[in-house]
């Protein structure tokens, strides 16, 4: 990047733009992913002012060795497109590169500076503090999810990457500032967030700004890591409604595409950079702003210094035009009704609530006090946090062939269609053999995959409210935790090892598949020739061989009335 571009938007005029879409035929493509989408975002509405493109090797390695550019504006963060090596091998300096997103759409082009191997290992020292990919997710991802090569190059922008939800929100940094000129606000305090915000919050920030004489600028980060989940349209849902209740001419609210790399103080140093870009004079920094652990279980969690983050910010305050603000932690007193700072003393009458406890009281289903969340958030809290009676649920049943995990899903079946609660669906094994996976053999790798897809569809149905009843044999605990995982992020995931012994399982043999196993005719058999690995901590173990079906189906059935899952 040479020479300083001092144009609004590095998106150009719309003749220029048909002329590079033309030229755009004939170029090398990249699809950049999500994150890289966020960046190119930033750098094209100029929320990553004064940068024209993609760091070269030299502004990136000025970045991580002083926190600047080379000409010697502050700049703490690498911006930098990595690809794979057998796309690095066809790019060459001077080269251009069309950038399109993942549905092929043209973006911009890209005019390759250099390409080159970085040692990630030291970058990951330099920007995070820690080289080790499990003490810090920022590393992980840099370490293992990112490619090995980066291009530098400048940009030149055809469209800002599309979006279709809360396009009013997608504000670019001159419309920001336009507004705020508009609204008379000469001052206006940068507050970031990721998490739900209540009543506390509000008293929080208002007596911040109050103090400066600034109005507020809210800025949320989220969608990135799920994009598309409930959870994020709830989360703007809430942002409006925390913005209704400030006075009037106050408060702004608007989305930022910024991919967090929680890099703890750099990275609070970089979002305070581009709250000026977006015209804020004042941001506000949280004592484990960008910490990867922040919110979690209290500061003994926390990766960086306590503290270190607003102490960056505030220290190159003159250098990047953006005062610190120190973000409280307030609480309710409910003796005297009135919010305040909470300081490290007093906790007996003064009650402060953590967001995630918002979130987990609502799960539960708790009563919550009005000093705590308006009537109007918790309205759209509980739509996207029904409780546990309201969520839908999969039960996943694992063990060997003739364990009885079909013939426990058929009683479950009809026991939740006399229910009528919710809409619910039977993937047996051997259903899903046909219609799901009928290319799918036995090996590991296949049976794997036919787990995985049994628990994407469960994950699908349990996201829409409904019951998912599964019964494949899944012998293997990778593939299990896996849809564990996935499906717990949407509603309940009750896992039951139907744990019958093999000698009953093979006297049973419904199917003959243990005498042909025995008799060498079929190879690879679940018990016999092929391992079945039984669940380390399912919610439920039912041995069938001393109850019938309905006995076992009853204990499921107590098991989620017991959980609230059914009445
Ligand atoms: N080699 C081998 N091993 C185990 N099972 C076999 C095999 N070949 C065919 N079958 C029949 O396929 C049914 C199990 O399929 P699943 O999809 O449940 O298996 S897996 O979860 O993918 O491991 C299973 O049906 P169920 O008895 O209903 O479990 C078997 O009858
Ligand atoms: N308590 C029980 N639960 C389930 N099945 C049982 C039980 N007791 C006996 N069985 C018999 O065991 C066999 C289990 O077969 P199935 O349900 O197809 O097993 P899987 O789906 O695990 O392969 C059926 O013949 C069923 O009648």
């Amino acid at each position: 990047m040479k020479g300083e571009d001092y144009s609004e938007s590095l998106v150009v005029h719309f003749r220029r733009a048909e002329e590079l879409r033309r030229q755009a035929l004939d170029l090398t493509a990249i699809n950049p992913n999500e994150r890289q989408l966020f960046d190119l975002e930033l750098l094209l509405n100029r929320g990553f002012y004064p940068l024209t493109g993609f760091m070269d090797r030299a502004a990136y390695e000025s970045v991580l060795d002083g926190l600047t550019l080379p000409d010697g504006t502050v700049w703490p963060l690498p911006v930098c497109l990595d690809v794979d090596e057998r796309t690095a091998a066809q790019l060459s300096p001077g080269q251009k590169v069309a950038l399109n997103d993942q549905e092929g759409f043209l973006l911009a082009i890209l005019t390759v500076s250099d390409v080159w191997r970085p040692d990630r290992q030291a970058e990951a020292e330099q920007v995070f503090g820690s080289s080790e990919p499990a003490a810090h997710p920022g590393v992980r991802q840099l370490l293992e999810g990112s490619k090995p090569f980066y291009v530098g190059g400048t940009v030149e922008g055809i469209s800002l990457p599309i979006h279709y939800d809360f396009l009013q929100l997608r504000l670019t940094p001159s419309e920001t500032v336009r507004r705020f000129t508009m609204n008379g606000w000469r001052r206006v305090l940068g507050f970031h967030t990721e998490q739900y915000l209540h009543c506390a919050h509000r008293e929080m920030v208002l007596d911040a700004a109050r103090q400066i004489g600034a109005a507020i600028f809210l800025q949320p980060v989220v969608g990135l890591d799920h994009p598309g989940d409930v959870d994020f349209f709830t989360h703007i849902r809430c942002y409006q409604v925390f913005t209704s209740k400030f006075p009037p001419n106050m408060i702004m609210l608007g989305l930022s595409p910024f991919a967090s790399r929680r890099a703890g103080p750099r990275e609070a140093l970089q979002q305070a950079i581009m709250r000026r870009n977006f015209g804020c004079t004042h941001f506000m920094v949280a004592d484990d702003h960008a910490d990867p652990f922040a919110n979690q279980n209290g500061s003994a969690m926390l990766f960086y210094e306590k503290g270190a983050a607003q102490e960056l910010v505030a220290r190159y305050a003159t250098k990047t035009g953006i005062e610190m603000v120190p973000q409280l932690e307030y609480c309710y007193d409910e003796e005297s009704g009135t919010y305040s700072p909470l300081s490290a003393q007093e906790t007996d009458s003064k009650r402060a609530v953590t967001s995630t406890e918002l979130q987990s009281r609502i799960v539960r289903g708790d009563e919550l006090p009005d000093w705590f969340v308006w009537q109007d958030m918790l309205d759209e809290l509980q739509l996207a946090f029904p409780p546990k009676s309201r969520q839908g649920f999969t039960i996943f049943m694992t063990g060997l062939s003739g364990s009885g995990k079909s013939t426990i899903a058929k009683v479950l079946l009809v026991k939740f269609m006399e229910l009528r609660e919710r809409p619910v669906t039977l993937l047996d094994g051997d259903i899903v053999r046909k219609n799901l996976s009928s290319e799918l053999n036995f090996s590991r790798e296949h049976r794997d995959l036919n787990v995985t897809r049994i628990g994407y569809v469960a994950s699908e149905i349990t996201k829409n409210g409904g019951i998912a009843i599964c019964a494949p044999i899944a012998p293997y605990e990778e593939s299990r935790q896996a849809n564990r995982a996935l499906i717990s992020r949407y509603g309940g995931y009750i896992e039951v090892h139907v744990s019958t012994p093999l000698e009953i399982c093979e006297q049973r043999d419904r199917k003959g598949l243990y005498a042909k196993a025995r008799s060498g005719r079929i190879k690879g058999v679940t018990g016999i020739t092929d391992p079945y690995h039984p669940p380390v901590n399912p919610e439920l173990r039912i041995d069938t061989s001393t109850m019938t079906p309905l006995e076992a189906a009853q204990e499921i059935m107590l098991y989620l009335q017991q959980q609230g899952y059914v009445s």
